[in-house]
């Protein structure tokens, strides 16, 4: 996700003054000429920070400011005031303006304004967690109280209940909100390269070390780090974490500079930890400096009220993503949902949610589109693998060669339903493989590859639907 930012000026020459200064900056931007149309921009589009004219004819940068202020409180606004304005400039800042510029003013101030300003933030991602339920609303209150304290926490939680998301919200919620949030997987990352992805490297100090790298806690300082799965770490390298945790300071492989930390940290397990330092697979003395504060996310079972909030927090991302109007779900659908034990939590009702999207074109989700549990989406009307292979379904898949309904039709949709879910279901059954897929479905790879590049236009993930 690039970074964007929104300039808003009704002088049209100083506009593309500005953005030009962005664009050689190689930052994204959108520009608007009123507050009035940065408004409307704003209630359909993600942007990462405001930047705005105070003088503009209509709703001025002060009025602009209290608006996002107050409906994305998050969303870092500068303003841009005329020569001699600071006492109105100063009243902005208290209103929440994170800075501003007086005119005239040097191109390079706007770049640093911008980036000073948008480092480690993350977008659409500082979405509040869904939490309806008693337990997920008072595990959020802690979660918001523990926030304000730089103490090391430890959330824990199955596989998908959301611990980065929780994270995540924590960052936001803490002093460090405006620095960067790094987050590392540490069972993602081969063994052999973890300690030198989290602690960075010199030129030269591996074969392969073609440069000078950073690590993940140099990058996240000032900021927060997040370990996920810390439980995967090997007993070396836990030892060497324990102690830049404990001197806070970390040296490069291959360095003997020692480099000051100001990284706050936070540590996900889906494991039982106590049950690793009993085996002697995690070390104790690193359980207890991680553990200062745990948090623990129930399982989306024992947390009932949460399930039909979330889905439609879900339903309604995707319908955006896909660049559809939003669909609702049927009352059967949402008492379904409620029913299902969801053993891979959040990211199951995710996949659910998606593959529901897929299946029903529609505006509302029914109860029969909700296909959970399932490795493979089962078809609604064609019978799954077995028959894969037969006439009737390698005719469903049609070459490009032959026309596509041009009318957006009833027909043309569920054609293109019917389409997509055998493709997937193909891609599924043969574990990702395109070469088999499309044998099995009588098509060319290229075909394949055209109706998946299709699928994806649709803003259908692929990756996340195989993964599921
Ligand atoms: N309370 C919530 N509100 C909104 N979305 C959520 C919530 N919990 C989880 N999600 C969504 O569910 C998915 C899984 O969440 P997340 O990655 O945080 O889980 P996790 O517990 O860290 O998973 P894992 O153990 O596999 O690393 C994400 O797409 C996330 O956005």
């Amino acid at each position: 996700m690039s970074l964007k930012v929104l300039i808003v000026e009704d002088d049209l020459g100083l506009r593309e003054a500005l953005c030009d200064t962005l664009s050689l900056a190689n930052i994204g931007f959108v520009e608007a000429g009123s507050a009035e149309d940065a408004l409307v921009y704003l209630e359909h589009t993600r942007v990462d920070m405001v930047v705005t004219d105070v003088n503009m004819p209509g709703m001025d940068g002060h009025q602009l400011l209290a608006q996002i202020k107050q409906r994305f409180p998050l969303l870092p606004v500068a303003l841009i005031t005329a020569y001699g304005q600071v006492d109105r400039a100063v009243d902005a800042i208290r209103s929440g303006a994170v800075d501003y510029l007086m005119k005239p003013f040097e191109p390079k101030q706007l770049v640093e304004l911008v980036l000073t300003h948008t480092k480690g933030w993350v977008g659409d991602q500082v979405d509040t967690p869904v939490a309806e339920s008693p337990a997920s609303q008072h595990l959020l209150q802690i979660a918001q109280r523990v926030a304000q304290t730089d103490s090391t926490v430890m959330i824990t939680g199955e596989s998908g209940t959301g611990k980065e998301v929780l994270a995540r919200y924590i960052h936001q919620h803490s002093a460090r909100a405006q620095a960067p949030f790094v987050a590392i997987n540490c069972a993602a990352i081969p063994e052999n390269m973890l300690e030198a992805t989290l602690f960075g490297h010199e030129k030269g100090a591996f074969t392969g070390a073609l440069s000078s790298v950073p690590g993940k806690f140099e990058q996240a300082n000032g900021g927060t780090l997040l370990l996920d799965e810390i439980s995967e770490m090997d007993l070396g390298l836990q030892a060497k974490l324990l102690r830049v945790l404990q001197e806070q300071e970390v040296e490069r492989i291959g360095s003997r500079k020692m480099i000051k930390l100001d990284v706050r940290v936070l540590a996900t397990s889906n494991r039982h930890l106590e049950q690793f330092v009993a085996e002697g697979r995690f070390r104790e003395d690193l359980y207890y400096r991680l553990n200062v504060f745990p948090l623990q996310w129930l399982p989306l079972r024992e947390r009932v009220e949460d399930i039909v909030p979330l889905a439609k927090r879900l339903l309604a991302q995707h319908c955006k993503k896909m660049k559809r109007s939003l669909a609702s779900l049927s009352e059967a659908a949402c008492e379904r949902l409620q029913s299902y034990a969801w053993p891979g939590n959040v990211r199951e009702l995710d996949n659910t949610i998606q593959r529901a999207l897929i299946l029903q074109m529609g505006p509302m989700i029914q109860q029969d589109d909700l296909h959970m549990g399932v490795t493979s989406i089962p078809m609604r009307h064609l019978s799954p693998s077995p028959s894969m292979s037969s006439p009737a379904i390698k005719m469903a898949v049609v070459e490009p060669s032959i026309p596509e309904p041009s009318v957006g039709g009833a027909l043309d949709q569920d054609l293109r339903q019917h389409e997509n879910q055998i493709i997937i279901d193909a891609l599924v059954s043969f574990k990702g493989s395109r070469k088999l897929a499309a044998e099995h479905l009588g098509i060319s790879p290229r075909t394949l590859r055209y109706k998946l590049a299709k699928i994806r236009e649709q803003g259908i993930n692929l990756d996340d639907l195989l993964s599921g």
